[in-house]
């Protein structure tokens, strides 16, 4: 088995560097595009490798992931800048201690949520040891990034510490998030120690994706519009500050020479754009209730903005989606500085992957204009 401590540097050197040269400022040909979820369940290839077969089982197989992670790449030749490591964000809970399950048509099921005091001790005294819960993560990048053979680069990725809270919490998917409402205002400080400690593991998990071949990352905040600016100031924030910070820090010990760049995605987090573009990460990824000139003047140049259009133009005609990507691409300036094309959010499982070729075009079409 090989060890995921050994930086490789023998990959196929990589053929398109596009949004590597955007999130460095370069002023570019045109905008890079990759999709939030842009594989899965959309996609017919995607069910076929998947065969019934439970989805934790699927992100655990290297072959298999990496089949998925480049479904996307291989089906829209040319039109994606970029791939992301199949895979999900509660396998750091699960490295963690904690069960999840992922049911057909309801999500993800913890076995056993964190309720008490006494279930937060539990998680604290968990003794995680990623480079052996998380060894299959490292083996599908390296080989996913081997398959690649350098047509794209490589996404690895983390939920925020917030966000898998709220699912350590809640034990699945909420409409109310009663029960980390509840932890968050009876227990804030105990509530603090999770955080920092998930804050660790999410920092060393970034990193290690990065020594295993990931070359960017990003960052999912999606619960982040469930807090309050003030609580979002509390709980959320700090933690993505010290991760903007701490993982460039490690990367440096860890003996990586190249500046990996990260994208922060904060949901609905409309209040915190300022400070988001305060942190030190590289790109501020947008959800559709931006306006991207009202954004573009919030940034005022400090980072690169992706999105972010409303995945949902998907299910409407050939002539909106074409109206609405030249929209979008002009308000964020033209797209050949500081832009990533994507939507605000995920596709959904109902979408026409004909249709997301042809928004794909559209991008290429008018963002080289
Ligand atoms: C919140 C979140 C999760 N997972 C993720 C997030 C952050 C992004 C977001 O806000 O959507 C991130 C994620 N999940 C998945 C990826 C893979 C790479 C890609 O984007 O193409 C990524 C980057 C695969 C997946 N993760 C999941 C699927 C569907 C599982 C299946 O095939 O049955 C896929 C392809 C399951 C999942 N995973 C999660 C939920 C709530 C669900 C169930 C709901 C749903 O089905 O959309 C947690």
């Amino acid at each position: 088995m090989t060890s995921s401590l050994t930086i490789k540097k023998d990959f196929p050197p990589l053929k398109n560097d596009l949004i590597l040269r955007t999130l460095k400022g370069e002023t570019v040909e045109r905008p890079p595009c990759w999709i939030m979820r842009q594989a899965g369940r959309y996609l017919p290839e995607y069910h076929e490798v998947k065969n019934g077969r439970n989805f934790f089982e699927l992100c655990q197989d290297a072959e298999l992931a990496s089949e998925v992670t480049l479904q996307p790449i291989r089906r829209y030749e040319g039109l994606i800048d970029a791939a992301i490591i199949f895979s999900d964000i509660l396998v750091i809970p699960q490295a963690m201690g904690m069960n999840v399950e992922m049911i057909d048509g309801r999500g993800p099921v913890f076995q056993h949520p964190i309720r008490t005091v006494q279930d937060i001790e539990d998680v604290l005294n968990y003794e995680v040891a990623l480079e052996k819960s998380l060894l299959w993560a490292f083996d599908s990048i390296r080989l996913t990034r081997m398959k690649l053979n350098g047509e794209v680069p490589l996404f690895g990725f983390i939920g925020a510490p917030w966000t898998l809270l709220v699912y350590m919490v809640e034990g699945g998917s909420s409409k109310i998030f009663r029960f980390v409402k509840e932890l968050i205002n009876t227990y804030p400080e105990l509530i603090h120690k999770l955080l920092n400690k998930i804050t660790d593991v999410a920092i060393e998990f970034l990193c290690k994706q990065v020594v295993a071949g990931a070359q960017l990352l990003q960052v999912f905040e999606s619960w982040g519009g469930e807090l309050s600016s003030m609580d979002f100031d509390e709980f959320s924030l700090p933690y993505l500050k010290r991760i903007s910070e701490t993982v460039p820090q490690r990367l440096k010990e860890y003996g990586v020479e190249d500046k990996i760049p990260m994208i922060i995605f904060a949901k609905n987090s409309w209040y915190a754009l300022d400070k988001l573009c305060g942190l030190n990460f590289d790109a501020v990824s947008l959800d559709w209730s931006w306006d991207p000139t009202y954004a573009t003047k919030i940034n005022n140049g400090r980072v690169t903005l992706q999105g972010n259009l409303d995945p949902g133009i998907i299910y409407g005609s050939e002539e909106i989606i074409s109206k609405k990507v030249e929209h979008m691409i002009t308000s964020f300036g033209g797209g050949k500085r500081h832009y990533i094309v994507n939507f605000g959010h995920g596709t959904h499982p109902f979408m026409d992957p004909e249709k997301i070729r042809f928004f794909l075009q559209e991008c290429h079409r008018i963002g080289s204009q």
